[in-house]
């Protein structure tokens, strides 16, 4: 794989919300003696995955964990993702490195810069590995519309997420189809025989909540000249013929075979090419409970993904995750808040990361959520949550909010048919 003493990178892509964190969050607490420097990127102006990670791990922000956030790295931030990787190989010396990719990234391009960029001195692939939503790839390419996806159609100019859905399949070396616990077998099949058309050879492996052999994950598994099944299919049809499947450029440059050819330019990003924004709710007082649950468990289908930190009454010294994928929404007791923790481990803590948020009156409390979507009213959702706002201190029943550490709560579950328990790590070498 890498000659000499380079570094073997694993690029980590997937849909916005198909479970990249988790599964970076798994490969961390599994990985052994290892030492694995991770580089988180989140299309949002709050990094939500890198402060998940390293509160998961023993890792901190700006040590283990690189964060680059606000933008896209596959295009916009490309400049800043080699800068990163060239400065953290010069710093610190470890076995491998895993970019986490965002939800709205082309791995292609985020593996090429590895192979033509300053830090290709320093790196070497190892694998693209993209993790699939088996429930939202299901219901894209099963009885769906593909070109729904997740949100209303674009208008033209922007490409359905549903092409980004099937990219990320096509570069991939090793597909995780991950959430098994959300489709029947039946509809695993369907998702698998669908996903080895589009990238015959590649390894395919089941998980739920990420649970990927690490051995495997971090294996050298690249092969840049692995077939794409319709690209093969388009040539055995027309006798080789690369033209345009979509009308959107060429991501299919033979000459850097599965790095694909990036059709944006300087001013693509994630909203011009598929129309997606993002906006941060950020507020300094907690929210009713019910009030909070109703809202959150029943957003707006313009609401592709959404995450981020609740502040919520009745539990005040509990800090809740909230996630939302698509038909999912859960909300998780992280553990307590900064601010309710003794005062001499606050300032240590507070010490060892100088980033932290910190309000005189209210510490680390605060509800700050990120939603990412088409087309988000974002007025009428955060007035929306507003009326839900209550006075610090107010008293509320959070009875049916978590409270032991890592323990969920589901706000909103897809409606699903459950043949048979999740089959976890089943892998298959495909032909390579
Ligand atoms: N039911 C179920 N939920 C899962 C599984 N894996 C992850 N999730 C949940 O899906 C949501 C999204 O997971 P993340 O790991 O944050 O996804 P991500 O790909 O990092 O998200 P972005 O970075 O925003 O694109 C969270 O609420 C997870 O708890 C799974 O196997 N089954």
């Amino acid at each position: 794989m890498n000659a000499g003493e380079t570094i073997p990178v694993t690029v980590l892509g997937g849909s916005l919300g198909a479970g990249k964190t988790t599964l970076l969050n798994h490969l961390l607490t599994h990985a052994g003696d290892r030492d694995i420097a991770v580089l988180v990127n989140d299309m949002g102006s709050v990094n939500v995955d890198a402060e998940l990670v390293a509160e998961e791990s023993d890792l901190a922000v700006g040590d283990g964990v690189t964060e680059l956030s606000n933008g896209c790295i596959c295009c916009e931030l490309q400049d800043d993702l080699e800068t990163a990787v060239v400065r953290l190989a010069r710093e610190r010396s470890f076995d491998h490195l895993v970019v986490e990719a965002s939800g709205v990234s082309e791995p292609g391009p985020v593996a090429r810069l590895f192979v033509t960029s300053r830090a290709a001195a320093r790196y070497g692939v190892a694998g693209l590995a993209t993790v699939v939503d088996a429930r939202l790839f299901a219901d894209t390419f099963g009885d769906g519309d593909p070109d729904r996806t997740v949100a209303e159609e674009g208008d033209g100019s922007v490409r359905p997420l549903s092409d980004l859905l099937v990219e990320q399949v096509e570069s991939a070396d090793l597909v995780v189809l991950n959430k098994r616990d959300l489709v029947s077998d039946a509809e695993l099949a369907a998702v698998r025989d669908a996903v080895e058309a589009l990238r015959p050879g590649a390894t395919v492996v089941e998980t739920t909540r990420g649970d990927v052999d690490a051995d495997l994950l971090l294996s050298d598994l690249h092969d840049p000249d692995a077939p794409v099944g319709w690209r093969a299919a388009l040539e055995n049809d027309t006798g080789g013929d690369e033209s345009d499947r979509d009308g959107h450029g060429d991501h299919s440059d033979h000459d850097h075979g599965g790095y694909g050819d990036h059709d944006h330019d300087d001013t693509t990003h994630a909203e011009a090419t598929y129309g997606v924004t993002s906006f941060v709710y950020r507020r300094r007082a907690p929210l009713d409970p019910d009030g909070a649950a109703a809202v959150l468990g029943n957003l707006p289908e313009s609401v592709v993904r959404a995450k981020g930190s609740l502040w919520v009454a009745g539990a005040e010294n509990v800090h809740f995750t909230y996630s939302q994928a698509g038909p999912s929404a859960y909300v998780a007791a992280a553990g307590p808040w900064v601010a309710s923790r003794p005062e001499f481990e606050q300032d240590t803590y507070r010490r060892n990361h100088p980033e932290l948020d910190w309000h005189d009156d209210h510490g680390d409390r605060r509800t700050e959520l990120v939603f990412i979507g088409r087309e988000i009213d974002e007025d009428a959702l955060a007035a929306a949550l507003d009326a839900h706002l209550l006075d610090p201190g107010a008293s509320a029943d959070a009875g049916d909010f978590p409270t032991d550490p890592g323990e969920e709560v589901a706000l909103a579950e897809p409606t699903r048919e459950r043949e048979s328990v999740p089959t976890t790590g089943a892998a298959s070498e495909g032909g390579r």
